[in-house]
């Protein structure tokens, strides 16, 4: 990419922030005493019982999935007026601004365009005097003639023999997106092509995954943006020593590893044909790559035309992002309700729930999309933030949340907002077990809004012991999000829903949520300590808790203490 002049970098890096600080806008106070006075008062079984009607109009309904918001706190107030504070905050003209390639990462300098990877070929999109449409057209279709190439088996290993396997290497962006995409669409994978990912630096991670593989037809796709990630390029290192060790040849690396990066030197110093290398641009951060060559794993598995049908989801849903009125826009709403929850209820916490088999890996991947993008404690200004910024997001498959963790949901004494996600049509059908298994998702929402009464607990014949154990407050809030079947195109629509939420708080809580520096102390400590724990004899200077750990490791490692008996 074109660098900016020097004299240029100063100017955009502030020209997002807002100087009023987000606790002195008109709408924020105006919120407060909503709150205050009204809104922490609510209760759901009022709401809908003053308005027959909530549950068929607090909706929304975009790009193949129906919103129901009906079951959160709050009236057609609370939404004007979270939709005013958006307002107030430039939310649409950061929105604008995003779209456009301008340089909303300020702290990084870059624009934020993942929006862009997944436009129409017919578009044109011109930032800093180059099209990335063409740019981003071009990758695609060199991604496919290569997936198309493994998948036919033409694209053939060093002995000749067939790709059958193909291992993703990868951690963080380079390996959440792709995972949870193979998981979510692996009822439209090819049959006799297994994926595999490796993320974990634990050599347990690389052994359990080769162990069993053909060399002669394993595929190690190398994923990282940077080329310098420490865990993918110790693991990659590694899967290069494997193989070679397999095939006993040097020159099997070649047909053996293909690379996915913006550091073209690094991968060809790692051996990779420079042919066979899929780029991207630094304005794709890692959370938001799946759409870009770092989906390579997942157009092999699905093929190309799955993929571009993914990308077509997530286009239908920027475009409804970007044009949409708020009050109907479903990232928005999502968004603002986030805020909602976290700023005036003081929630901590964000459920994301989904009754599918195949979504299992979608809490692990959102947990990066928005803990790593709205994590952060200063303003654009650099000022700290005088509000609660991202929540935690945690979640799992939903029917086995069911019978672990909702219990707290149901009756602990923190307020969790739960996100539900659900299918009209199973991906897969077994007679009745799509029926028994919506049947679940409706009644936790119903069951966490509406709760169980002291006096319907004690009608039910319940021991007087027992009934404040058995009462269900209710007054848990919810969104339940429908959609008609699981495929690449509501797959893309769901990931871009959650994208532009989280960047719609972000906008909100006027922070860089592009930016991950939180993640670089740890990096560079590890770093020191590592050579620490390979050369006992360094000096250590860290804490008394880091120096006796690491004094503990030595004596483990030296045979000097032992606190196993079976071993
Ligand atoms: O693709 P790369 O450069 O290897 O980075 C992997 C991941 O590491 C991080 O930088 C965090 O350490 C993520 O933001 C990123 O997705």
């Amino acid at each position: 990419m074109t660098k900016l002049p020097a004299a240029d970098l100063q100017l955009p890096l502030f020209a997002y922030s807002q100087r009023e600080s987000l606790t002195e806008k008109r709408a924020w106070i105006a919120l407060q005493e909503h709150h205050q006075y009204s809104a922490r008062h609510f209760r759901l079984e009022r709401l809908f019982a003053a308005d027959p009607r909530r549950g068929e109009t607090l909706i929304a309904e975009a790009a193949g999935i129906y919103l129901d918001y009906s079951k959160n706190l709050v009236t057609t107030e609370t939404m004007t007026l979270l939709m005013q504070l958006a307002r107030q905050c430039g939310l649409q003209d950061r929105v604008e601004a995003m779209f456009r390639g301008d340089r909303i990462n300020a702290t990084e300098q870059r624009a934020v365009l993942h929006t862009a990877l997944r436009k129409p070929a017919s578009e044109r999109l011109v930032v800093e005097g180059e099209d990335v449409i063409a740019q981003v057209q071009d990758v695609l279709a060199r991604m496919e003639v290569f997936a198309e190439q493994v998948r036919s088996g033409a694209w053939t290993g060093h002995t000749g023999r067939p790709i059958r396997h193909v291992v993703n290497i990868g951690i963080g962006g380079s390996d959440l997106g792709p995972m949870m995409a193979h998981e979510a669409l692996r009822h439209y994978s090819q049959r006799d092509l297994s994926l595999h990912f490796l993320s974990d630096v634990d050599a347990a991670a690389l052994l359990e995954t080769v162990r069993g593989l053909p060399a002669e037809e394993t595929l190690f796709i190398v994923c990282s943006k940077t080329f310098t990630t420490l865990e993918t390029m110790t693991n990659a290192q590694a899967a290069r020593q494997w193989l070679v060790q397999q095939l006993g040849d040097e020159a099997a690396v070649v047909r053996h590893f293909v690379g996915v990066t913006t550091n073209i030197e690094e991968a060809s110093r790692f051996g990779i044909d420079e042919r066979n290398m899929f780029g991207f641009w630094d304005w794709v951060g890692g959370r938001y790559s799946m759409s870009s060559a770092i989906g390579l794993s997942t157009m092999i598995a699905i093929g190309p035309q799955h993929f571009r049908d993914m990308l077509a989801g997530m286009h239908a849903m920027d475009e409804h992002f970007r044009t949409a009125p708020l009050e109907q826009n479903l990232p928005a709403i999502l968004g603002m309700l986030t805020v909602w929850y976290g700023n005036f209820f003081d929630a901590r916490s964000q459920a994301v729930l989904p009754y599918s088999q195949y979504l299992k890996r979608l809490p692990a991947y959102l947990q990066q999309l928005t803990m790593e993008s709205n994590g952060k404690q200063v303003t654009l200004h650099g000022e700290p933030v005088d509000y609660q910024t991202s929540p935690v997001y945690w979640g799992d498959n939903g029917i086995n949340g069911q019978h672990s963790f909702y219990q707290m949901l149901h009756q602990g004494t923190q307020m969790v907002p739960c996100d539900f996600i659900g299918f009209c049509q199973p991906a897969q059908a077994l007679e009745q077990q799509q029926e028994l298994l919506m049947a679940n998702m409706f009644a936790q929402a119903e069951a966490l809004a509406f709760g169980k009464t002291v006096q319907r607990v004690r009608e039910e014949g319940t021991p007087e012991e027992l009934v404040p154990h058995r009462v269900f407050p209710g007054n848990r809030p919810s969104n339940s999000m429908l959609i008609e079947q699981l495929t690449p195109y509501s797959l893309g629509s769901l990931i871009a829903l959650y994208e532009h939420s989280v960047f719609t708080q972000g906008v909100i809580w006027n922070i860089d949520s592009f930016d991950q520096w939180g993640v670089e102390l740890g990096k560079q400590l590890a770093k020191r300590t590592a050579r620490e724990l390979i050369d006992h004899g360094q000096p250590l200077h860290h804490d008394s808790s880091t120096n006796a750990l690491i004094r503990r490791y030595r004596a483990c490692q030296g045979g000097t203490v032992a606190s196993d008996p079976s071993k």
